[in-house]
C-alpha cells in the first residue's frame, strides 16, 4: 500500500452550506499529518467522511485502498479513531468498556491496554459516567490505539488533557509512526501539530489552502534573530535581502529575516558585535496568515 488517505474532489454540503469543498488530498503510509484550521474550517466533516460515517455529496476517498463509502466496514475495521466529542458507555468503568470494544474488534493484547493507562495516568476502574472531561478523552484516546492499527484517526485528540499527559499522548502518537503506522490528526494549535507532525495541511472554508512539510515551513518561515553591537546598529541592515522587519533599542537590533541568514551575517560582520541571539522560526506566524485569509 502506498497511500494511507486519498481524496479526489471531496465535498460535503449540508443542506445549502457547503462545509467541504473539493479535497484533494494524498498522505503516504508512516508518517504524523496534523490537519488545522479554526472553529468551523471544515475539520470534523473531513474526517467524518475519511472515517465512513458520513457521505460525501461528491467526490471519493479511500481510506488504506479502501472506498470509505463502498467498502466502509473492512476500512473500519482496520481503523483506529477518536471522535470530537467522545463519550462512550457512562455505566461502564474503563476496563468494561475497552474490554467490551476489544471483543468487538476481535481481541487486543491488553498489556498495550494497561502500559497506555498507565502513560496516561487513567485510572480504568471509574465509571466512564463520573470520569472527567480529560479522563474520559484518555478513553477515547486508549480505544483509538489499543488495537494497534494501521492508520488512526484522531479529532482534536489533546482536548481537555493537561500539558504532562498532552507530551504523554504525543509520545503514543509517534510510537504509532516509528512502527510504521499514520496518523491523522486535527487540532487549531499549531505548537502541537508542529512537536509532532511530519506534514501538515491548513482548511479554511471547506478549502485546503496548504500542505506542506513541516521542515520546508520552517525554512520558509520568519527567523528572529537580535544582534547586540559595540557601538550602534549600522542603518544598512534594513536594507539586506530577506530582512522584513527592524527595531532597534540601545545597540541591539531586533530582526525579523525569511530564507538564509547569511547575507545579513556577512553585513553586519564588519561591525563589532557582541552578541547574537536566534529564535526558533515561528511557525505560528504563517498559521495565522492562512487563518485569517492573508495566505
Ligand atoms: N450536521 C451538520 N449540519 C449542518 N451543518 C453542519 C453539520 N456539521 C457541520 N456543519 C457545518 O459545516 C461547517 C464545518 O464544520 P466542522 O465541524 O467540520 O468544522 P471544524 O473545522 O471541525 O470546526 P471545530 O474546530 O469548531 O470543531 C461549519 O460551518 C458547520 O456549522
Amino acid at each position: 500500500m502506498d497511500v494511507a488517505i486519498e481524496t479526489h474532489g471531496l465535498t460535503k454540503r449540508f443542506g445549502r452550506r457547503r462545509a467541504l469543498d473539493g479535497i484533494d488530498l494524498t498522505i503516504p503510509p508512516g508518517q504524523v499529518f496534523g490537519y488545522l484550521g479554526p472553529n468551523g474550517a471544515g475539520k470534523t466533516t473531513t474526517i467524518r467522511l475519511l472515517a465512513g460515517l458520513l457521505r460525501p455529496t461528491a467526490g471519493t476517498a479511500t481510506v488504506l485502498g479502501l472506498d470509505v463509502v463502498r467498502e466502509r466496514d473492512r476500512m473500519q475495521a482496520r481503523l483506529g479513531y477518536l471522535p470530537g466529542s467522545f463519550v462512550g458507555y457512562a455505566d461502564l468503568n474503563g476496563e468494561q468498556y475497552l474490554r467490551y470494544l476489544a471483543n468487538l474488534r476481535g481481541g487486543v493484547d491488553w498489556n498495550v491496554v494497561t502500559s497506555m493507562a498507565k502513560r496516561l495516568d487513567l485510572d480504568l476502574g471509574r465509571r466512564l459516567g463520573v470520569l472527567s472531561h480529560g479522563n474520559r478523552q484518555k478513553v477515547g484516546i486508549v480505544q483509538a490505539l489499543m488495537h494497534r492499527p494501521e492508520l488512526v484517526i484522531l479529532d482534536e485528540p489533546t482536548t481537555g488533557l493537561d500539558p504532562i499527559i498532552q507530551q504523554e499522548f504525543l509520545g503514543l502518537v509517534r510510537d504509532v509512526r516509528d512502527a510504521g503506522g499514520t496518523v491523522f490528526l486535527s487540532s487549531h494549535i499549531m505548537s502541537e501539530v508542529e512537536a509532532v507532525a511530519d506534514h501538515v495541511g491548513i482548511i479554511r472554508d471547506g478549502s485546503l489552502v496548504l500542505v506542506d512539510s513541516v521542515e520546508m515551513l520552517k525554512r520558509r518561515a520568519l527567523r528572529r534573530m537580535d544582534l547586540t553591537f559595540a557601538g550602534e546598529p549600522p542603518q544598512s541592515l534594513s536594507a539586506i535581502a530577506g530582512v522584513r522587519e527592524l527595531t532597534v533599542s540601545g545597540s541591539t537590533a531586533h530582526l525579523a529575516v525569511e530564507g538564509s541568514t547569511a547575507e545579513l551575517l556577512a553585513a553586519a560582520a564588519p561591525h563589532r558585535i557582541e552578541q547574537i541571539v536566534t529564535h526558533e522560526p515561528d511557525l505560528e506566524e504563517i498559521f495565522l496568515s492562512y487563518y485569517d485569509g492573508r495566505g
